[in-house]
């Protein structure tokens, strides 16, 4: 009684789900848990004979074709499907089962094919002309789809021999194609296919063929039906010959004369699918000696000489327990998926990435639903779809977080701003662009004047033009426009200059409709921020800028070390770094660092301690500082101590600081945590002053109007570093020796450069030591005369940076 009851559930999803996969091209499970339920359902009808229904479709191929709109065609040989396994032991199996049938003695040779994830067509050629193509459908009958099938570039029309023949192929939509049609959907707030196969199948049941033409439907041939009566014994040769008459093939059948051999190739193919450019879901095996086909017969629902190898399966359904908000590194906080556990691509699965939130309204994600999940090679796991079908009510919305989940500070993007332009430009209007939308802006005022121009008026707005203007002129006289216009300023979306300009608006009061949806996510800014720069989530971030080469350039200080020491508590903020010397052991105890790399890593960051003024500004990333600003900061303060007195007004004066960069390094420099951990990083002996070695001015003219050049291995200097000393003291660096060179300064091993420089003869040679003799002392004429300049310049805080612009600083 109770196997019945549980028979018949079965008999009852199973149709159900095959009505939806085969005639609304629609899956409401994934094919593994499709196929688990079948083999079960097969267990039982074996142990249960009796109760096994007429027409089960345990033993049928699995389409309906009771709503199909397309004349029905019987086929002469039916159109079977495979018997398919996910392990390789069913496959020793199989050769088994093979044997008994052949005798033990008889040696067989299989092919191996890709089983490519689409839909199966069977094409008839008469004397080499297309005449006839027709869908699978139960096996028995299918569906004349031979009008869409001409529009598929790669069928062709015509053998290139008058030949007449059946072949059978598997029509697919490549992946990009795949992607693309997606997106579109997507962007139009339409239902986006859970995976090529729908989409293919869904494109191929189209009844406007210009539909089937834009979709790029692409097809690969496995099957010559009666190959022997063209004199072919052999499954891999019909298959050459249909390439000789133009018929696409994957180009991928192997012979392989055992099981290990098979298997062998299988994992080759099993590595490698990713690459193809179209979805496959396993190989086929079959025995390539056609003559052995009729021999071992099929059953009703698939041939006994070939089996279906199924990788293990990428996209599985499962339910979403729960939504979990991320701050990344940069702050970016990112919906993740929290899923009961499933397996998917072998491994798996409790988290999934949802992207953002906009992704969340687009798929309508809510808590408590069943979603597809997919994962593909290596990449983390992605919600595709929700199974909305199944829904019963209880499902949740998901709601987007208005505080930063690690520091609890408000997250910025929650609520979106537009003003006039971008309402116009997010009206999608063919062509119409950020730009053009602001002229329409301006010549009109508001919406109500805009949609009331005349075409002569449109025309008349400088570089719209005619067609665009008639564009514009049609969209604000489309019903459904005009619906949508009014809809948008009844939600507070601002279309006119006149009232408050910028309205905010609130995204999720948009999400219930498509096309609302699709106004308020044009603009793509869709990441939600944390806007408190401490947020502990940006710590990693703020070291890897800490220890840049432009900032303190610390060696050795990677990723992975960062990462582990945040974990263990030990790098709270960037001063921690000069605390490293004391964990040696947990040094010890990280991937591959040796005793000489701790030795570089400690030493690097002692180095560290001498840079100047200007870098350790800079290293400190204040929020608008960058490296020229850090430089003028520097140059303006002389040391840190001077910075923080420095009033906003103070800072504003210094010409190359605004507003912004003005509040951002008060507040920063008010701020307890800041000082405090400034304090220490003073403490640890870094350097905020600036070189007591004269003023600024004067050493930034020492070298004007002087050219350098250097060459050969340089003891004291880096190569950017020498190149930016000379710089500093107001020199040019040159590329190459020429007259205009007035300085060339050596190192080791000096080649072709010092030869030239020494023939021209107007060259100044110098070694390193005299180059330092020459920063540290001796002035050249042209530094004298700018001194004398600077005594006429104004007070610094008044002077412009023209200096400083005009020369590449950095
Ligand atoms: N998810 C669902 O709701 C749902 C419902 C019904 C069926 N399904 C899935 O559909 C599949 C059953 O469909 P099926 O009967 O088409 O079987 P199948 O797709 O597993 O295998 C048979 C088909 O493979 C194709 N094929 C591709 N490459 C081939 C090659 N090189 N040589 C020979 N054939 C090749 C042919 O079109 C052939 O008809 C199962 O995977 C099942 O999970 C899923
Ligand atoms: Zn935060």
């Amino acid at each position: 009684m109770d196997i019945e009851k549980k028979m018949n559930e079965l008999y009852e999803r199973i149709e159900k789900y095959s009505y939806y996969y085969y005639t609304r091209n629609e899956s409401l499970i994934s094919d593994v848990e499709f196929d688990k339920l079948l083999a079960e359902l097969e267990r039982l009808e074996e142990e249960n004979p009796h109760l096994k229904r007429e027409g089960s479709l345990t033993s049928q191929v699995g389409s309906s074709l009771k709503d199909s709109k397309f004349t029905k065609v019987k086929h002469k040989n039916p159109m079977l499907s495979l018997s398919n396994t996910y392990s390789t032991k069913d496959l020793e199996d199989f050769d088994g089962r093979v044997k008994r049938i052949l005798g033990r003695d008889r040696k067989v040779d299989y092919a191996l094919e890709l089983k490519l994830d689409g839909v199966s067509i069977s094409v008839h050629y008469e004397r080499g002309k297309l005449t006839r193509a027709v869908t699978r459908g139960d096996g028995a009958v299918g569906e004349d789809v031979t009008e869409n099938i001409l529009q598929i570039a790669s069928i062709p029309h015509y053998l290139k021999e008058e030949i007449s023949m059946e072949v059978r192929g598997e029509i697919v939509l490549p992946l990009d194609e795949f992607k693309r049609l997606n997106d579109v959907r997507a962007q139009a707030g339409e239902e986006v296919f859970a995976n090529p196969r729908n989409a293919a199948s869904g494109t191929l049941k189209q009844l406007d063929a210009t539909v089937v033409k834009e979709r790029n439907l692409d097809c690969y041939f496995f099957f010559l039906v009666d190959g022997g009566s063209y004199g072919l014994e052999k499954h891999n040769e019909s298959l050459e010959y249909l390439e000789s008459l133009g018929i696409k093939t994957t180009g991928v059948c192997e012979v392989c004369s055992s099981i290990d051999e098979l298997e062998e190739r299988i994992a080759h193919w099993q590595e490698r699918k990713e690459d193809l450019g179209y979805e496959t879901d396993g190989m086929v095996i079959k025995i390539n000696d056609t003559g052995l086909w009729e021999e071992l017969g099929a059953t009703t629902k698939s041939p006994r000489w070939a089996i279906a190898y199924k990788f293990p399966a990428k996209q599985v359904t499962t339910k979403l327990t729960g939504v979990t908000w991320q701050v990344g590194r940069t702050g970016k906080v990112t919906p993740v998926a929290e899923l009961e556990e499933v397996e998917v691509s072998g491994s798996k699965v409790k988290r999934a990435s949802l992207h953002n939130y906009d992704e969340i309204l687009r798929k309508d994600i809510r808590v408590g639903d069943r979603v597809f999940i997919e994962k593909a090679a290596e990449i983390i796991p992605q919600v595709v779809k929700v199974v909305k079908e199944v829904r019963d009510g209880s499902e949740i919305e998901i709601e987007l977080p208005t505080n930063c989940p690690v520091c609890n500070a408000l997250l910025d993007n929650v609520e979106k701003s537009v003003d006039y332009v971008d309402a116009i430009t997010f009206l999608g209007i063919e062509k119409v662009g950020e730009k053009k939308a602001k002229l329409l802006a301006e010549a009109s005022g508001s919406i109500e004047k805009l949609m009331e121009l005349e075409l002569e008026e449109l025309e008349s707005i400088k570089t719209i033009g005619k067609r665009l203007a008639k564009a514009i002129y049609e969209y604000f006289r489309d019903e459904e426009n005009i619906e949508l216009i009014k809809t948008l300023k009844e939600r507070g979306v601002s279309f006119s200059f006149d009232t408050d300009g910028v309205r905010k608006i609130d995204k999720r009061e948009f999400a219930a409709d498509p096309k609302l949806l699709a106004f308020v996510s044009k603009d793509d800014v869709v990441d939600i921020r944390c806007i408190n720069d401490d947020c502990p989530s940006k710590l990693q971030t703020k070291i890897e800028y800490f220890v840049s080469r432009d900032a303190m350039n610390i060696d050795g200080l990677g990723t992975k070390i960062v990462e582990k020491f945040i974990e263990l508590g030990k790098i709270k903020d960037v001063s921690d770094i000069y605390r490293l010397h004391e964990y040696r052991g947990e040094l010890e105890q990280i991937d591959k660092m040796g005793e000489k790399s701790i030795e570089n890593l400690l030493n690097s960051i002692e180095e560290s301690k001498k840079r100047d003024y200007t870098k350790t500004l800079y290293a400190l990333g204040i929020p608008h500082v960058g490296k020229f600003l850090a430089k003028l900061l520097a140059t303006e303060s002389k040391s840190l101590e001077n910075l923080k007195n420095m009033t906003k007004d103070e800072l504003l004066k210094v010409d190359g600081v605004g507003a912004k960069v003005a509040e951002s390094v008060y507040s920063y420099l008010r701020n307890e945590a800041h000082l405090e951990m400034l304090d220490r990083l003073e403490g640890y002996g870094i350097n905020y002053e600036m070189e007591a070695s004269g003023e600024e001015g004067s050493e930034r003219s020492k070298f004007a109007g002087k050219n350098f050049l250097f060459t050969g291995k340089l003891q004291h200097f880096g190569r950017s570093e020498i190149k930016e000393v000379i710089e500093d003291l107001g020199g040019t660096n040159l590329s190459g020796v020429s007259k205009k060179l007035d300085y060339l300064i050596v190192g080791e091993k000096a080649g072709s450069k010092l030869k030239k420089a020494q023939e021209l003869g107007t060259v100044e040679i110098l070694t390193e030591e005299e180059f330092l003799n020459l920063i540290k002392g001796g002035d050249t004429e042209a530094s004298q005369e700018k001194q004398e300049e600077k005594a006429e310049e104004k007070p610094v805080a008044e002077r412009k940076p023209e200096k400083l612009e005009n020369k590449k600083l950095f």
